[in-house]
């Protein structure tokens, strides 16, 4: 499975980023919106929440739980500093989707006893986009953390996300990871659709 995470940039805005991801065949969008005001939140919201339904993708957001009904998501994506992944799932219930950031075992424990229901494990390597970046992993870190989980009889989703290139896909599955979030390498590519067309290529059924 691929997510794509949206972002804007001097071609693109949230929507029309998230539009092509879809028309490329993705099939889960996180509507990422660092510093956006409630309004300009649901403005993008409203539109990538009814293409998601008219792709049959699944859509969830980043960092507010408080939103999610409101905006019809699917669920959420949450990181260290936002609300712990057990208080989000007492207030969303269990239907929705609660994903939470790693970048060691010990935060992927703490999110499978939390009730998370994917791990977004990262960063593979640097990125600007996103900042105050979480130590950098590369196959090795997502070698370790899978062998961990094995090892915890710890069963969950884990995507793979940072700086992600359509060239990295084959060796970051081969570490055992079943997914990859991506936003850059789509956003900046000549043609995004086709892009992403070859991230779902390579990320198969399987991811
Ligand atoms: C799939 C996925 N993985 C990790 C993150 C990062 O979340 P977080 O650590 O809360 O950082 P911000 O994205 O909120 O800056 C993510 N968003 N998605
Ligand atoms: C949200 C997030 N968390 C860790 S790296 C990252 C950004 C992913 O985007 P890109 O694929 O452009 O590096
Ligand atoms: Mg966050």
């Amino acid at each position: 499975m691929i997510q794509f995470i949206t972002h804007a940039n001097a071609r693109y805005g949230y929507v029309e980023g998230a539009q092509l991801a879809l028309e490329g065949g993705c099939r889960w969008i996180q509507l990422r919106m660092k510093g956006a005001t409630e309004a300009e939140f649901m403005e993008a919201a409203k539109p990538i929440g009814d293409l998601c339904r008219k792709h049959g993708a699944t859509f969830v957001l980043d960092d507010h739980v408080e939103w999610v009904e409101r905006t019809g998501a699917d669920g959420v994506h949450l990181g260290k500093n936002d609300m712990p992944v057990d208080e989000a799932r007492r207030i969303l219930g269990n239907d929705k989707i609660i994903g939470g950031t790693a970048n060691t075992f010990d935060d992927v424990e703490r999110l499978h006893r939390q009730g998370a229901n994917y791990i977004g494990c990262g960063p593979f390597r640097f990125t600007t986009t996103k900042k105050n970046l979480s130590p950098i992993l590369g196959l090795e870190g997502y070698r370790h953390i899978v062998e961990q989980m094995r090892a915890h009889h710890i069963d969950l989703p884990i995507v793979a996300i940072g700086g992600i290139l359509a060239d990295d896909i084959t060796s970051v599955k081969q570490t055992g990871v079943t997914g990859i979030a991506v936003s850059g390498a789509i956003l900046n590519a000549n043609d995004p659709v086709e892009e992403m067309q070859r991230f779902v290529g390579l990320v198969g059924d399987r991811g």
